[in-house]
């Protein structure tokens, strides 16, 4: 299978404080490639990278082996059709209806007459078990299903490469499972590649091609499923097992000391 996606080398510090220190990984094509670690750890800042909302401090990014780091904004805006992507607290548009938002790709870049889009917005709906809210506004939703015409809207141009932040978090356990259902469904029907930033473990065991690590600012630890299980490194076993006593928290204190000591 051939690479999608390539980051190398990329370091990203927001004014002194260097949040990714040196993230290198490749995503197959059709792969899904979940990223996990702990919370303020750089997930959501390498995914904005991938999409190009973020220029890296240095590092480069590939995709289908073009650096879009050098991409003036108008080429990006081209490429960026090629990308899905689930924004963490889903980011809808208070103002426009349901149909409205799933269909903002082409209300917004197309001449498609209104009353397609609203068809294609009731069919990318029913794909996360949506119907009949096509004129409801986004306040008049639970979490969850705004959460799910998010993720209408990010498959409703058919990208190749979908980035999911956080897809289940807020979610019941039955709806977390069929969004989990969905990303494998887009997988193997559509051959699209995923990369899932998640905290939710049993999704990411679940539908992970395989997982990597993120954890002081580096790709600490990567694998398939079963290598991360089984992975020997006290960091990983306490992420993975929801320890609240190991390394990161022992880290965690020591650093909480030195802030206090200076
Ligand atoms: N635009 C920004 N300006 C300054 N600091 C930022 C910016 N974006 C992110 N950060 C910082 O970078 C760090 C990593 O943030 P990021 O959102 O990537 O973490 P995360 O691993 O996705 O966390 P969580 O799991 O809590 O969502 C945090 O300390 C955050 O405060």
């Amino acid at each position: 299978m051939s690479i999608k996606i390539k980051v190398e080398n990329l370091v990203k510090a927001f004014g002194k404080k260097e949040v990714l220190k040196n993230v290198s990984f490749e995503v197959k094509e059709r792969e899904v490639f979940v990223l996990m670690g702990g919370s303020g750890s750089g997930k959501s800042t390498v995914i904005k990278h991938i999409i190009g909302l973020l220029k890296p401090t240095s590092g480069k990014i590939y995709i289908d082996g073009v650096d879009i780091t050098t991409l003036k904004d108008f080429e990006l805006i081209e490429f960026r059709k090629k990308i899905g992507y689930l924004f963490q607290e889903g980011a809808l548009f208070d103002s426009l209806k349901v149909w409205e938002n799933v269909g903002f790709y082409y209300l917004e870049n197309t001449k498609m007459p209104q009353d397609e889009i609203r068809k294609l917005a009731t069919q990318k709906l029913a794909l996360v078990g949506l119907k009949d809210i096509e004129d409801l506004y986004p306040s008049q939703l639970s979490g969850g299903m705004r959460k799910r015409v998010s993720l209408a809207r990010a498959i409703s141009y058919n990208p190749e490469i979908i980035l999911y932040d956080e897809p289940t978090s807020g979610l019941d356990p039955v709806t977390s499972a069929m969004i989990d259902n969905l990303i494998l469904k887009l997988r193997d029907e559509l051959g699209v590649t995923s990369i899932v930033v998640t905290h939710d473990l049993e999704s990411a065991f679940n539908i992970a091609d395989r997982i990597a690590m993120i954890h002081k600012g580096v790709i600490y630890a990567i694998g398939t499923p079963q290598e991360i299980k089984n992975h020997p490194d006290p960091v990983v076993q306490q992420f993975i097992n929801r320890r609240p006593e190991g390394p990161i928290t022992e880290e965690l204190m020591k650093e909480l000391q030195k802030s206090n000591n200076t």
